[in-house]
């Protein structure tokens, strides 16, 4: 049973002069100090039905519809403290279910509010770190309010946007504005949003991933809109772990909150989901494609699968050596599109390809610090170039809801704790399950130790959370030895270098262009594929398909195990995606209406991709084929 820790106060709000409060909490704002006494109890979750909580009968029927039936323990206990009306600091472990915690009861207190009062602008603001978490919880809470059948409106706004585009936005009054602290600012200052109104009218303000918030730099930003949120307001914030920053924004935003903290266990507080099992390999730097090549390639992992690597750079050397091999994956990452981003997102969340390539906030960092390095040595050469911009508010790691994800393997091991268990939290979501296989070179054994001793804890120091990962044998590893170095050789850093450029360049037209006819026909973003091959030349056969008497056979009986895992799963062909959304024969069908076809210059993959469309989509088809002959 999961328990929670409650952190209740005497009296949420003060009956006390308009005024008075006002400006009493600005002095505690600005202080910085903590409001009243806090008692720490800790109170069993009893397991409680949404209608038990007090939700609306329309709010529980839409859940129905997305076929949630029963809350998540986080759930169960903030709901009822955010209907009450009570701020709220709550800390649950990633993919818990923070998302609908505060977006149930918050469109419940927006259902019997609407039409009380002339607003001038929206009731509540829901503020996230990244544009791709805001087009997550924005699709979250608009299926919400379709499927609810209310009069509410919600809106995204990003910094992106023209002054005259978040105008438009903003035009029929919506009720709900999801955006980045960064956007809010720029609002006031295009005049896109009067302050003055914000205090008049704001009811809500949600600070969701609230860990990251102050991380991404945007403190500035917050303290700015800090000033505008009135007394009465419910803020909420929203956590999965705990950090010296959500501290900070507690203080400077809430008031006298009820801070819920979720526990699994008996005494030890757990960040990280329990039903994600944790491996590791020991191997050196230069064996790491060795060893994703094996894990991959004999399929002793589940897929979908996504891989975390720390630079851009490693992520294209990734791709293209992976190719080489016949394994198609997509990349992601901060130097994207905007509009790229959030389809190849869609895209792996639906199931249409099962690797995905992705680099983290920190290594933005790392690249960034890269680029200076370079930029010493080769400055004017770089500037000639016209270096891209890393987008600063794109985040894949935190929050996003990558549907379905079997498996998380960091090829490059993360740069901190909350890193890792950010990482790792992106699969085994709610109430499915997961593994994380991390690959750790001599040189990052610092930071795994320590990442080790945090999940373990000061009492439970020898128990191995992280285990060796048991199902790839040293013989099996060392019969694709040969292979991976040949291939290895062959990405050489101006291979990646070209990629890489020819990539983006790719994805910004493909952005530019089709921005329009997917507005207009948005079942087409199926047809924009993301994984396809960088390389002009297909995958020689004897590389795409090792041979089975290559393979010892406690190797192929783990990878069997990992099939069967799969069919009865009901993904033995595709990595099943979100409901609804797994019709791939149709939409390979539909191919004759490729927007693409339009501009076949701006194509990745060439001739590459038709030969292996027809066969495989990463070649595993290929792989079973064989092995049963
Ligand atoms: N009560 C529930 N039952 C089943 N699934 C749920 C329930 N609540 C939420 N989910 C699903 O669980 C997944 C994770 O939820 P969510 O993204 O809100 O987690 P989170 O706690 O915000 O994670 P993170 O800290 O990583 O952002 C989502 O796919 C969501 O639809």
């Amino acid at each position: 049973m999961a328990k929670t820790k409650f952190k209740p106060v005497e009296d949420a709000k003060p009956e006390v002069e308009e005024a008075e409060k006002v400006e009493e909490v600005e002095e505690q704002r600005d202080a910085g100090e903590e409001e009243s006494e806090v008692v720490e109890e800790e109170e069993e979750v009893a397991d409680k039905s949404f209608e038990e909580l007090g939700l609306d009968p329309r709010l529980i029927r839409a859940l129905t519809k997305k076929g949630i039936e029963k809350p998540t323990p986080i759930q169960q206990s903030a709901i009822p403290f955010i209907l009450e009306g009570k701020d709220v600091v709550a800390r649950a472990k990633t993919g818990s279910g923070k998302t609908l915690a505060y977006l149930l009861p918050l469109l419940q207190k927006l259902f019997s509010d609407s039409g009380s009062k002339k607003k001038s602008a929206p009731s509540a603001f829901v503020l996230v770190p990244s544009r791709e978490l805001c087009q997550q919880v924005y699709t979250e809470v608009s299926s919400l309010i379709e499927l609810c059948r209310v009069q509410l409106k919600a809106v995204q706004l990003t910094s992106s946007m023209t002054p005259s585009d978040m105008r438009n936005a903003l035009a029929g009054l919506p009720e709900i504005l999801v955006t980045t602290p960064a956007c809010i600012p720029k609002c006031f200052a295009d005049g896109v949003l009067d302050p003055a109104a914000i205090t008049d009218s704001l009811e809500f303000l949600v600070l969701d991933e609230a860990d990251l918030l102050l991380s991404y730099g945007y403190e500035d930003n917050l303290r700015s809109v800090t000033s505008k949120i009135p007394r009465r307001c419910q803020c909420l914030l929203m956590s999965a772990t705990t950090s010296s920053d959500v501290e900070k924004l507690k203080k400077l935003i809430l008031h006298n909150p009820v801070v819920l903290t979720l526990q699994e266990g008996a005494d030890k507080e757990e960040a990280v989901p329990s039903n994600v099992q944790q491996f590791w390999i020991s191997c050196s730097a230069q064996d790491k494609l060795l060893y994703i090549l094996a894990l991959l390639k004999l399929e002793v992992v589940q897929k979908k699968i996504l891989i975390f690597i720390n630079t851009i750079d490693m992520g294209f050397k990734l791709k293209l050596f992976l190719e080489k091999f016949g394994i198609k994956s997509a990349i992601l990452n901060g130097e994207l599109p905007q509009n790229s981003r959030l389809h190849i997102l869609e895209q792996f969340n639906a199931g249409l390809f099962d690797y995905l390539i992705a680099t983290d906030e920190n290594s933005q960092a790392k690249e960034a610090e890269e680029a200076k390095g370079e930029d010493n040595k080769e400055n004017k050469k770089n500037k000639r170039r016209g270096k891209p911009k890393l987008d600063a508010e794109f985040g894949v790691v935190r929050g996003i809801d990558f549907k379905k994800v079997h498996t998380v393997i960091n090829y490059d091991m993360p740069q901190s704790v909350t890193g890792y268990i950010h990482r790792i939290g992106r699969t085994g979501r709610a109430y499915s399950s997961g593994s994380s296989v991390s690959l750790v070179s001599p040189d990052e054994m610092e930071g795994f130790e320590e990442i080790k001793a945090f999940l373990s804890g000061e009492e439970d120091k020898d128990t191995n959370i992280i285990t060796p990962f048991p199902s790839l044998t040293e013989n099996a590893v060392e019969s694709l030895r040969y292979r991976a170095e040949d291939v290895s050789k062959s990405v050489t850093k101006i291979a990646v270098r070209e990629s890489r450029a020819q990539d983006l360049r790719n994805e910004i037209i493909n952005s530019e262009k089709l921005k329009s006819h997917f507005e207009a026909n948005p079942r087409d973003l199926d047809l924009l594929k993301h994984d396809k091959p960088l390389s002009k030349t297909a995958p020689a056969p004897h590389l795409k398909n090792i041979p089975e008497y290559l393979v010892d056979a406690k190797t192929q009986e783990a990878s069997k195990m990992v099939k069967l895992a799969r069919a009865a799963m009901g993904n033995s062909r595709r990595s099943g995606g979100g409901a609804g959304r797994n019709n791939n024969n149709k939409k390979r069908s539909r191919k004759g209406s490729d927007p693409l076809k339009t501009f076949n210059g701006s194509k990745r993959g060439h001739g590459g991709q038709k030969k292996d469309g027809k066969g495989s989509s990463d070649g595993s088809t290929k792989l079973k084929k064989q092995k049963t002959v």
